[in-house]
């Protein structure tokens, strides 16, 4: 029987927050972030396990504090992270000791809260129709490419997404994509970003604007906003 997991890294620093804190500890409605981004995995019925991903020096904090607190039952570890995402999602593929080539995996930013069960079901699908998939929104604005302060381009827009959480894989194809980085010290900002250096065709799954990446002061205004306009 073929299982989906999540691996959701946690691991960074928070450093374009400020916060002195990790930023996925903050407070959201009287709950951590993380504590948000957990409960949509620990309700979707087709999640089988759970690998999150911290600084090794938080694994104590977070189960008690995170994972036991709030009764986070489909988790099967807690995975000490690297210096780059990259690394600390890789430190989770490798945790998922029952992984079978065939399994799925959905990798999600642990600082983003407002993913839907509707996104994480379309993104599994899409990971066991084609191999992988990346969830994404299309760009609003007109974006230009420049250098040392002068415009030399703007790509067509129609062309441009971006990129969100859960990128969704089956898991024979993105360990073999992380394996491949690793051994060529090629670093990305993504997980979609080795699959697609594999030459394998990576499809778009309908993200939401509103699945934002916590990352900055501004973004705990507008996930004030989200949650407040989610109660009214
Ligand atoms: N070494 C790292 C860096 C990031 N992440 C995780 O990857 C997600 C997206 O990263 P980002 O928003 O860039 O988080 P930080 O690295 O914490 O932020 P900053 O770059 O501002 O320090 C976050 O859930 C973060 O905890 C991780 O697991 N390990
Ligand atoms: C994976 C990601 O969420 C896609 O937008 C993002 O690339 C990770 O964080 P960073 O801000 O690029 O470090």
């Amino acid at each position: 029987m073929k299982k989906i997991y999540a691996l959701i890294p946690a691991a960074g620093m928070g450093k374009r927050m400020g916060a002195g804190q990790n930023k996925q500890y903050l407070q959201l409605a009287g709950r951590p972030i993380l504590a948000h981004t957990l409960e949509v995995f620990q309700e979707a019925p087709f999640i089988d396990g759970i690998y999150l991903i911290t600084p090794e020096s938080e694994i104590p904090f977070c189960r008690s504090e995170v994972v036991e607190r709030y009764g986070f039952s489909k988790v099967r570890a807690v995975v000490p992270g690297g210096a780059e995402r990259q690394h600390s999602v890789y430190n989770g593929l490798r945790a998922i000791e029952a992984a079978g080539p065939d399994d799925l995996v959905l990798i999600h930013d642990g600082v983003r809260p407002f993913v839907t069960q509707a996104i994480l079901k379309a993104a599994a699908d899409a990971a066991e129709s084609f191999g992988g998939c990346v969830v994404a929104v299309p760009v609003k604005d007109t974006v230009k490419v420049a250098r040392d302060g002068i415009v030399t381009a703007t790509p067509p827009r129609e062309d441009l997404w971006l990129a969100q959480t859960p990128q969704a894989f089956r898991y024979s194809m993105i360990r073999a994509a992380h394996d491949a980085a690793a051994a060529q010290g090629f670093l990305g900002t993504d997980d979609a970003s080795l699959f697609e250096r594999q030459g394998w065709p990576l499809h778009l799954v309908s993200g939401d604007y509103r699945n934002i990446k916590i990352t900055t002061p501004e973004d705990m205004i507008l996930a004030e906003a989200f949650l407040n306009h989610a109660q009214h």
